[in-house]
Order: C-alpha cells, then sequence, then structure tokens
C-alpha cells in the first residue's frame, strides 16, 4: 500500500551548515516525486530524513499522518536504493534480493516466491543463481532496486540511483522507473540533479536550492509559473532578461526593454516581477519592417547548428543578449552576423518572473 509522506517545518543544521531550513512538503500516496537541485542543495539530506537514516535538527516526519521522526530506518515501510548500490558481492543474486526477507524471518519457500517475482519484474528472471560480479552495471542496478522492491515497500526512496551509468542505460533504465512505480503502486521518491530525470518521470517535483524548496510542482507548472529566475534557469530557460519597465495593461503585460515597448499577450501578473525569462523556442526572426510593439531590435551576434535548429545569438539595443532557436526549413532567410533583425515573440516567449532573493547578485 502507498504511503504518504509529510515534511513538517524540517530544518537540519550540520554544524554552522544548514542543510535543511523549514522545508514543508506533502508527498501523496503513489505519487511519483523528484527532489530536483545542484550538489549540496540539501536532496540527500532530505532523503534521509524520509528514510530514516537521520534525524532532522527540528521539525518532523510523517508518513500517513503519523509521526515517524524517531523510528529507526529498518522499522519504516521505505526503502532506499543508495547511488552506490551496495550489493553483498559475496552473495548471488537471488540471495541478494532475498536478503531483508531472511532478515524479517521470512520463509525460504515464501522467499523463494518472492524472489522469482520480483526478479521477473525487473527483467532478470533467470539470474537468481548469477554472481553479482559478473553483471553489467545495468543489472546490478537491477538487482539493487529488486532488492529494495521485494520488500514491498509502501514508500521507495531512489537517491541518484542513475549516476555512473552510460546515456542508454540510464534511458533504459530510466523508463523502467516509470513502469515500476505504475506496477508497484508505490510512493516513489527520487533524488536526482537532472532536470530530464525529473521532468520525464515526475508527477510533482520540487526544485531545491540552499537547503529551501524553491517551488513544487508538476512539471510544465515550471515552465508556465516560474517561481523565480533561479527556477526559470534549472528548467533549461538559461537566459533572463532585465526590461526597463514591466506594466499591466489591460489583459497584457507590456515590458519597456532596451528602449522599445513590447505587448507580451496575456501574460502573467507583474506584481513582484522584474525580470523576464527566455524560451528560446518561441523567438522568431523577422525583416527590420517587423510592427513595433510585437517585436524588439536585435543584431545576430553569431549561431551555431544543434541539428533540427539553428541556435541565433543575438544583442538587444542595450547589450542584453538572448538565444532564439530557429528550425532549419527557414535557411533562407537566415540573416548574417553583424545584420540587424526584429524578433518576434509568440506567446509565452518571454515569461515575466521575480529574481529570486538567492540569486538577485548572480551575474546574468
Ligand atoms: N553528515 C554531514 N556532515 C556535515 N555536513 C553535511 C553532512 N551531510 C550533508 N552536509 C552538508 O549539507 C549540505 C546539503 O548536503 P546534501 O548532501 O543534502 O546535498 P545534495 O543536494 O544531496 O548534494 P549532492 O547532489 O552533492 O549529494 C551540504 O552543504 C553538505 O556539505
Amino acid at each position: 500500500m502507498a504511503i504518504s509522506i509529510g515534511i513538517d517545518n524540517v530544518t537540519r543544521t550540520f554544524g554552522t551548515v544548514k542543510a535543511l531550513e523549514r522545508v514543508g512538503l506533502k508527498i501523496e500516496a503513489g505519487e511519483f516525486f523528484t527532489l530536483l537541485g545542484s550538489s549540496g542543495s540539501g536532496k540527500s539530506t532530505l532523503l534521509k530524513l524520509i528514510g530514516g537514516f537521520d534525524r532532522p535538527t527540528t521539525g518532523r516526519v510523517l508518513f500517513d499522518g503519523q509521526d515517524v521522526t524517531d523510528m529507526p530506518a529498518n522499522r519504516r515501510p521505505s526503502n532506499t536504493v543508495f547511488q552506490d548500490l551496495a550489493l553483498f558481492p559475496h552473495m548471488s543474486v537471488g540471495e541478494n534480493v532475498a536478503y531483508g526477507l531472511k532478515v524479517k524471518g521470512v520463509a525460504a519457500s515464501e522467499r523463494k516466491k518472492r524472489v522469482e517475482s520480483t526478479l521477473a519484474l525487473v527483467d532478470l528472471t533467470g539470474f537468481a543463481e548469477r554472481n553479482v560480479n559478473l553483471l553489467s552495471g545495468g543489472q546490478r542496478q537491477r538487482v539493487a532496486l529488486a532488492r529494495a522492491l521485494v520488500m514491498e515497500p509502501g514508500i521507495l526512496l531512489l537517491d541518484e540511483p542513475l549516476t555512473g551509468l552510460d546515456e542508454r542505460l540510464r534511458q533504459q533504465m530510466r523508463d523502467e522507473f516509470g513502469r515500476l512505480h505504475q506496477r508497484t503502486g508505490s510512493t516513489f521518491v527520487l533524488v536526482t540533479h537532472n532536470q530530464d530525470e525529473a521532468l520525464s518521470l515526475s508527477d510533482r517535483m520540487a526544485i531545491m536550492h540552499k537547503g529551501r524548496l524553491e517551488q513544487v510542482g508538476r512539471p510544465a507548472d515550471f515552465f508556465a509559473n516560474p517561481a523565480n529566475d533561479f527556477v526559470a534557469r534549472f528548467v533549461g530557460m538559461e537566459r533572463v532578461l532585465k526590461p526597463e519597465r514591466l506594466e499591466r495593461s489591460g489583459s497584457d503585460t507590456v515590458a519597456v526593454i532596451a528602449g522599445e515597448r513590447l505587448v507580451l499577450p496575456g501574460a502573467r501578473d507583474v506584481g513582484e516581477m522584474g525580470l523576464l525569462a527566455v524560451r528560446p523556442d518561441r523567438i522568431s526572426l523577422a525583416n527590420v519592417h517587423a510592427a513595433p510593439g510585437s517585436s524588439l531590435a536585435a543584431i545576430v551576434a553569431g549561431r551555431q547548428f544543434r541539428g533540427r535548429f539553428f541556435d541565433f545569438y543575438l544583442e538587444l539595443g542595450d547589450g542584453q543578449k538572448l538565444d532564439a532557436e530557429i528550425p532549419i526549413e527557414f535557411a533562407d532567410a537566415w540573416p548574417e552576423t553583424g545584420k540587424p533583425v526584429r524578433l518576434e515573440f509568440a506567446g509565452g516567449a518571454l515569461v515575466p518572473v521575480p529574481a529570486s532573493g538567492a540569486t538577485a547578485n548572480r551575474d546574468t
């Protein structure tokens, strides 16, 4: 049975380091939830608190509403797959998978049945007698997963489980996680610094930064409504522009940028917003006669072939830089480097965002 997780105002300090600061979060039973963040943001610390391998300095951890803050890992209905896998090298695949059941006192015949069905679940039927040292990286990864899944955990915790695998295997295991999540119905919590992994697998995710949750939501929310410029960059909107002014005009937003007025149809309210995150796939190039109000003047600063599109590097009149992804079919119309163009912005090309407190002084 899937179990919900509550993180109630949790702080974890190590000496003067605040690994987590007043984190509050509810993960629903059966959700695939991802903690995404760069190195040192606090992801692993939070996962350890959920798994029972560490305790918060203050605050509580709840499973299905019950306080488990002081419950040791081996009594929790959760299992963790760690980055380094830590398979027992002197045991066969089957013995590795059976180990937890043996410790729990499950009878041999029942163990055998559950090990077999779990190996089938991870596509390792017939591998029970194999020596774990002779397996490939992907197979070892599957054994580690089977070892956790055989316990039928209400919560499965995955700490960077794909690190160290090559790209093809990562993709394969990523699909596997999605499939296992559906088959088991357990609550999955994945820790990763890889945004593609997070975006493709998660029902919901949190972006962590310096021990805090910057934003929690469904993957699509992070593009449509990034909480701030840090989040926007983290999900791939790497360019962020600073307009001279952002104001509401009827149901539209108007940005004054590089001395021109640009209407952003239907853009979100601009109350606290000071910046514009750029979606390079929603910008097109137009000739210098394009209508002011819906376009901006720029100079082509360079371009690079990226397979299905060209990445154009552009510079606005005030020196701010941005990119546009231009499909290759428009080859004939490409302006040369150094030429003036006008940039046209489709809906959602420029997303107003507030500056994040933590990154307000970062260079842009
Ligand atoms: N046992 C510990 N003792 C001291 N400091 C720690 C300990 N564990 C974590 N920290 C510190 O807490 C902060 C958060 O670490 P954490 O490992 O949770 O980050 P992370 O986001 O998982 O990073 P990574 O992706 O590198 O694992 C870091 O500054 C780290 O140095």
